[in-house]
């Protein structure tokens, strides 16, 4: 069972590092490893759970949080229309994605910082990502909202990207004369 002694914190240098792809069809341990992610996230979202074994709630986790440098993230959260988004998802790849932003007012925090950072994350509004399931599906996913925003969180990290990078670049942006 992953608990937040398994969640690497920032510093250490896996979480800077490009995740490898996974080569399909996975193995059975890299298919239990995620498992076992999507499985902390829920667990993360239970009351009773999280508080016995003091789980700090999340609706995503990318495997280099967990110390593995592979391209592999579970996500398990409700989408603005109470849509379900629950994948162990290998090689997950955005594909495309709109021009127009978007940012969650309150900003980002991470699993894996221990520290309050404010700001606003600049996001796609609109992305298309292509993976494979758990279950060995190809899927390709359209998102928007808070949902697509997750992804990018998690897309991220698979590519050594922490969110407060790109509070600094969106502000550096605002400073840069006309
Ligand atoms: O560290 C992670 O990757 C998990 C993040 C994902 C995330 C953070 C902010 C915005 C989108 C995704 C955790 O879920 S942070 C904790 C959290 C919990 C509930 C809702 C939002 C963030
Ligand atoms: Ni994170």
């Amino acid at each position: 069972m992953i608990t937040m002694k398994d969640i690497v914190r920032e510093g250490h240098p896996v979480l800077r590092e490009v995740a490898k792809e996974v080569t399909l069809p996975a193995t059975a341990e890299e298919k239990e490893i995620l498992s076992e992610m999507l499985q902390f996230i829920k667990n993360s979202q239970d009351p009773e759970i999280a508080d016995k074994y003091n789980l700090r709630p999340g609706v995503g986790i990318a495997a280099p949080q967990i110390g593995i440098s592979k391209r592999m993230f579970a996500v398990h959260t409700y989408d603005e229309n109470d849509v379900l988004y629950s994948y162990g998802l290998f090689n997950p790849k955005m594909i495309s994605h709109s021009v127009e932003e978007n940012h969650l007012d309150g900003g980002e925090g991470c699993l894996s910082v221990d520290r309050e950072i404010t700001g606003i994350v600049p996001r796609h509004a609109r992305i298309t990502v292509k993976g494979t399931t758990l279950e060995g599906e190809e899927v390709k996913l359209k998102l928007k909202g808070y949902i697509a925003i997750v992804f990018q969180h998690e897309l991220d990290h698979l590519d050594g990207i922490m969110f407060y990078d790109r509070i600094e670049a969106f502000q550096d942006k605002l400073k840069k004369p006309l």
